[in-house]
């Protein structure tokens, strides 16, 4: 769906890009990892037009973006950005109407849409009329989020959506986002510097450093088959929490319901009913109550031990 080719792009004497390319698939979430200045928002630019490569081609559905106009084009993408992007001395609701109002949408459908997001996104509807200097920091990601949805465009791109939020807020939204509907049907590249992060949403890494690509696949990929030393040592300090991360308690135990659990999620899970003192077998969120932490832990240790 999206295909990048051989991008470069410099500014002065300084190469920002240097010569990568990639593949995003329909409904697939990639991850730009890197530390600061290797090039993540750069890339992210040149495939909405907002920087122009100095060479390369950006194709969306086989298209070279260059042949469209920005304008008409950025209205397919949505865009969210660490500062959220909102303007101040609009509302709420105006801000999030911008974009219907420009494809000319009738009121009636932008409340309707606005109203169906507010309730996915969990905003309290009277936030609408206020101006976003009102709002907390997660609440105004959350609209800057609305917004990049309103007109439900197939391809989400976003810049350190979290970076602005203290750690638990963003902990917490990030799982939300992760779980909403409207995200898990959309092509979403994500840039971020947090590696928890990156493990926690991406179908798909690409680990970037100086402009480059030091290898893109999946968490699990990356962290069992490192492409190289530079990519072994870029997760080191954090192994085993991304290793429980990336590994599900599917590949553990092959009989296991979910099919899509992480250890760590899982583990998570069985924390929580422990501290809150739910009865397990009464909790139907959980399709399997079989295993607890410990055989979880021996399961995972015998995993690795292969
Ligand atoms: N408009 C610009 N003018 C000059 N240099 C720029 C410009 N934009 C980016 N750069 C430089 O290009 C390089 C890559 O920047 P970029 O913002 O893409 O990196 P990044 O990985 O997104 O970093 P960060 O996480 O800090 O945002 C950096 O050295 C940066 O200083």
């Amino acid at each position: 769906m999206i295909k990048a080719e051989n991008l470069i792009r410099k500014f002065g004497s300084s190469i920002a890009v240097n010569d990568i390319s990639f593949e995003v698939k329909e409904g697939e979430n990639l991850i730009l990892l890197g530390t600061s200045g290797c090039g993540k928002t750069t890339t992210l630019r040149m495939i909405n037009r907002l920087i122009e490569p100095d060479s390369g081609t950006v194709f969306i559905d086989g298209i070279d973006v260059r042949t469209r106009q920005p304008e008409e084009l950025r209205r397919g993408i949505g865009y969210v950005l660490q500062s959220h992007g909102l303007f101040p001395h609009y509302t709420v609701a105006e801000n999030i109407a911008i974009v219907p109002q420009l494809l000319k949408w009738n009121k009636a459908d932008t409340r309707k849409r606005a109203e169906e997001l507010f309730h996915k996104l969990n905003l309290d509807p009277a936030l609408a009329g206020q101006y976003p200097a009102a709002l907390s920091g997660g609440q105004q990601q959350r609209v800057g989020l609305a917004r990049s949805l309103m007109v439900n465009p197939p391809v989400l791109l976003m810049d350190e959506p979290f970076g602005a939020l203290d750690n638990l807020t963003r902990i917490s939204i990030r799982k939300e986002f992760k779980a909403l509907d409207e995200l898990v049907k959309k092509t979403v590249i994500m840039v971020t510097h947090d590696v928890q992060e990156a493990f926690e949403m991406g179908d798909r890494i690409c680990l970037m450093d100086k402009g480059e690509i030091k290898q893109i696949g999946t968490p699990e990929e990356l962290l069992f088959h490192p492409a190289s030393d530079f990519v072994a040592d870029f997760f080191k300090e954090q192994r085993l929490q991304l290793e429980l991360k990336s590994v599900l308690v599917a590949e553990l135990l092959p009989g296991y319901s979910d099919r899509n659990i992480t250890v760590w999620e899982r583990m998570e899970q069985l924390l929580h009913e422990g501290h809150s003192g739910e009865n397990r077998l009464n909790n139907e969120s959980v399709p399997d109550n079989s295993v607890d932490i410990e055989g979880l832990m021996s399961a995972f240790s015998a995993y690795k031990k292969g």
